[in-house]
């Protein structure tokens, strides 16, 4: 018999929350925001540290966030999910009823695993891909005409591309200077087209990442690639590599040079440290950095595993979020890296948190009654100062922000201009904008008025390396899966997605058949001038 799950209104802790919310801390008061709140409201954690002075918080809501936790068993959740627990689920209706174990695909480290089976298998798969690189490597593995591959491409989309893209662009300063990398993700054929006329095709391995080996982009660019090389006088079978599900309509050996499996436990968009990342990033990198980024998930994980929120920053994160969210009524979060090379990394956060999160109905089968994920959204900063700042500041809309920076650039190349290298300006616009956002300045002109108590947090880390993105990635997977467990949410399943991708089927029928006009779909077909 499953246990029954509760929902946050049903917790003591949530009308306490309520009434803590009615007067909430204001940081604009002279004096409210001092060092002393500043050094106090830190938790120091795997590879980051996370200053959230400039939240609108006190002890008592902190006190209160913790109860919340615990009254919803987050953490206690959170070791279930871990070691293999039919997490994905709706009570009484049918649903995916499958376990949830992206954490398994970095907890090769630890003495005694968490799901031993899960981890063996991934084991497996590292191997595997240890084997592949080094084959690379050694010229086992080459081209047709004897030369080593040089290039990759690839395919995938959605949880099978922003994830590893995002990673990759991440690390790329740490890449092998003799390879380069591709994505290929929109059915837009200008997407592959633009790719395909930059590659030494004769060069160049293609990686096709679909777990469900079905989705329609990842197969039309599939096929596109593979007239390319046909094309080219190459034989697709000595370039194509797959990332599928085991006995996926992908799964066959013959159509690649090899084949390296994910599992139905792992879901797309949780799956940048299973083969859907390693493989572009072992080839880009090399397989003892893919060995650093998994270590910094697994530490990651396993310091999510602490009850107290003070001491465990994606469960803090997790519940800041809440109490901005439903409490103080923060529609939407700006994730904000003062980091080039994390540019992509909020897109990819967009499909981890809002495919999860973007629920309506319970894991009970009953429909939520209070709000569940945000609308998440980013750029780099300072980048984004000079677009839609403006709005954070002054705007009727109040979001919440989550900076990230670190410390050291990663290339190591700057020069002092005007008395300060580059670096220094990016960290101090990081701060001058936290601090800005929070205090605000009054001015009697009230279009240069700043109200402030505009709350935001800043991850800090030392230097953005393979170890520091593991370690970043598996901290918002976690805040990810935490709130879903606090909102009562199935984190892990998409039917939202589903509407779409059947009206999409039935716009093509239309126009293979040239239908016109009958059905709403058709009559939207005519409308748009589309033959
Ligand atoms: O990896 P695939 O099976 O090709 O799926 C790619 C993506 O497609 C779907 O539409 C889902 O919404 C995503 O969660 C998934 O990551």
């Amino acid at each position: 018999m499953a246990k029954r799950r509760k929902s946050i209104y049903e917790c003591q802790a949530f009308l306490n929350l309520k009434e803590l919310a009615e007067n909430p801390f204001d940081m604009t008061v002279e004096g409210a925001l001092d060092s002393e709140r500043l050094e106090t409201f830190v938790c120091k954690g795997i590879e980051f540290d996370l200053l959230y002075g400039c939240q609108r918080v006190t002890t008592d809501v902190l006190d209160c966030l913790q109860s919340l936790a615990d009254e919803c068993g987050l953490v206690g959740q959170y070791e279930e999910m871990r070691a293999g627990a039919v997490m994905n689920r709706i009570e009484r209706y049918p649903s995916e009823e499958r376990q949830v174990l992206h954490t398994a695909c970095r907890d090769v480290f630890s003495k005694t695993a968490a799901n031993d089976a899960a981890v063996i298998q991934v084991k497996r798969e590292l191997a595997k891909l240890q084997e592949f690189l080094a084959e690379i490597d050694n010229g086992k593995i080459r081209n047709t005409a004897g030369e080593t591959f040089t290039s990759l491409i690839h395919v995938g989309i959605g949880g099978s591309d922003l994830g590893p893209r995002s990673i990759y662009e991440a690390l790329k300063a740490y890449g092998r200077k003799d390879r380069k990398v591709y994505f290929v993700s929109n059915v837009d054929p200008d997407d592959s087209a633009a790719v395909l006329d930059r590659v030494d095709l004769s060069k160049t391995l293609v990686l096709v990442v679909s777990k469900s080996g079905s989705t329609l982009e990842t197969l039309s660019n599939e096929s596109l690639v593979r007239n390319a090389l046909k094309e080219a006088g190459l034989d697709p079978a000595r370039h194509c590599l797959a990332v599928t599900g085991e006995s996926s309509p992908m799964d066959n050996h013959e159509r690649y040079l090899r084949s390296f499996y994910m599992f139905d436990y792992i879901g797309g968009r949780f799956s940048s440290t299973s083969m859907v990342g390693a493989v572009t990033l072992g080839f880009a990198l090399g397989y003892n950095q893919v060995l650093e980024f998994l270590k910094g998930a697994w530490l990651m994980d396993e310091a999510a595993a602490e009850r107290n929120i003070r001491g465990n920053i994606p469960l803090l994160l997790a519940m800041l979020g809440v109490w901005n969210h439903n409490f103080l009524a923060m529609d939407t979060v700006a994730i904000l890296p003062y980091s080039q090379g994390l540019h992509r990394f909020p897109a990819h956060l967009q499909q981890c948190d809002m495919e999860s999160n973007g629920k309506s109905v319970q894991r009970n089968g009953e429909p939520v009654r209070y709000k569940s994920g945000p609308i998440v959204w980013g750029e780099p900063g300072t980048n984004g100062q000079h677009a839609f700042y403006q709005l954070l500041h002054q705007g009727t809309e109040k979001v919440a922000v989550e900076f990230i920076g670190f410390r050291k650039s990663q290339r190591n190349r700057d020069m002092c201009i005007q008395g300060s290298n580059s670096q220094q300006k990016l960290l101090a616009n990081l701060l001058a904008q936290s601090l800005a956002l929070a205090v605000g300045r009054e001015d009697e002109n009230p279009n240069k008025n700043f109200a402030g108590n505009r709350s935001n947090v800043i991850l800090m880390g030392e230097r953005l390396t393979p170890k520091s993105m593991g370690a970043l990635l598996a901290l918002y997977e976690a805040k990810i899966v935490f709130q879903g467990f606090c909102w009562n949410v199935n984190s892990f399943d998409q039917e939202g997605v589903q509407l779409g991708k059947v009206l999409a089927d039935e716009i093509l029928g239309a126009m293979a058949e040239k239908r016109n006009g009958k059905t709403l779909a058709e009559a939207l077909l005519a409308v748009a001038g589309i033959s």
